[in-house]
């Protein structure tokens, strides 16, 4: 099939939110593109789209909508024509998409980790009893207190800055970041230890960029098939299977990590109650082209073993 390639003069249109991560990310999707097919940069465009939830953020991300709320906004302008793709974080992408759109096109994937950054400590060991943490994730959070009961848990939003300046300040001991992020911002003097999955499983997706495009959209389809990387695409397939099941609201901490050994896939999973009080945790190994099956059927155990209870909690507010 002969590829009908964007030009300056009909350029494919890049939708990315502002945030200099998703800058990056969006940049780096353009020069694979742009090398895949040998293009000049004016044969692209990068549409920086205002989205509601990087201007608000003073409240906590579960109050202003959630999951989804940074990409709502993209997504029309996708159905709308504005532009050709979007890029996303996979981390932050609610499991189903909208009608009209398919999100199937994933770049090699970074670390996958959690990093403990600290100007003052190293490892979570060195947290004193009853130290004050700061993050604003809820999975972290039900983690660290599932670990840690002793610690006190703060709200950090804000970009890597706006964190790093509140920890000198002294507000907290150390915060988590993704290490995807970092290094894609190339972050490299920022005070970050990577935390291995077996002592704070990531989210589902994390260190995953995925690529949205308009389903029909033929031109664009063949593009983005020369930037898709398999491995990474076949272990999205398993972890978002996973969260599908769970049904996962933005309130409800979970966490999964599927990795591809010796031809063989290993999922990891866990769902953990808010306060840390309580955390499931399973595997499942396989072959690799049953990670859909497998996701369900990790989760299915996951839900079993938590029973109807577990999950009441948010329906109580
Ligand atoms: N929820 C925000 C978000 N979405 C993606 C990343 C980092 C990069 C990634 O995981 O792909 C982050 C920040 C963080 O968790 O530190």
């Amino acid at each position: 099939m002969t590829v009908h390639l964007p030009s300056p003069d009909s350029p494919l249109k890049i939708g990315t939110r502002g945030s200099p991560l998703a800058l990056a990310q969006a940049h780096e999707t353009r020069a694979r593109l742009m090398s895949a097919f040998d293009l000049p940069e004016g044969a692209f465009q990068i549409v920086v789209i205002k989205v509601t939830g990087d201007a608000i953020q003073d409240r906590p991300l579960k109050d202003i909508g959630g999951k989804g709320l940074f990409t709502r906004e993209i997504e029309e302008d996708l159905l709308s024509g504005k532009i050709d793709i979007a890029v996303h974080s996979m981390k932050d992408m609610p499991t189903v998409q909208p009608e009209g759109l398919v999100l199937g096109t994933y770049l090699p994937r970074e670390d996958v980790r959690d990093a403990f950054v600290s100007p003052r400590l190293r490892t979570l060991d060195d947290l004193a009893t009853g130290a004050v943490v700061g993050t604003s994730s809820l999975r972290r959070r039900a983690q660290l207190l599932n670990r840690r009961p002793d610690l006190q848990v703060v709200e950090f939003r804000g970009n890597v800055q706006t964190r790093l300046k509140k920890l000198s300040d002294g507000v907290a001991e150390c915060t988590f970041l993704a290490t995807a992020g970092l290094n894609r911002l190339k972050m490299t003097d920022v005070p970050a230890t990577p935390i291995a999955a077996e002592d704070m499983l990531p989210a589902v997706a994390q260190g995953a960029i995925g690529i949205e495009r308009r389903i029909g959209d033929e031109r664009t389809a063949a593009l983005l098939d020369a930037i898709h990387h398999g491995p990474t695409g076949q272990r999205l397939v398993a972890e978002r299977s996973f969260l599908l099941t769970l049904d996962g609201s933005c309130e409800t901490p979970i966490a999964g990590l599927a990795e591809l050994h010796d031809g063989q896939l290993h999922l990891r999973g866990e769902v953990l109650r808010p306060d840390g009080s309580e955390a499931i945790f399973g595997e499942r190994r396989g072959p690799i082209s049953d990670g859909q099956r497998m996701g369900r059927d990790l989760a299915e155990e996951l839900l079993a073993r938590a029973g109807a209870d577990f999950f009441d909690w948010h329906q109580a507010s």
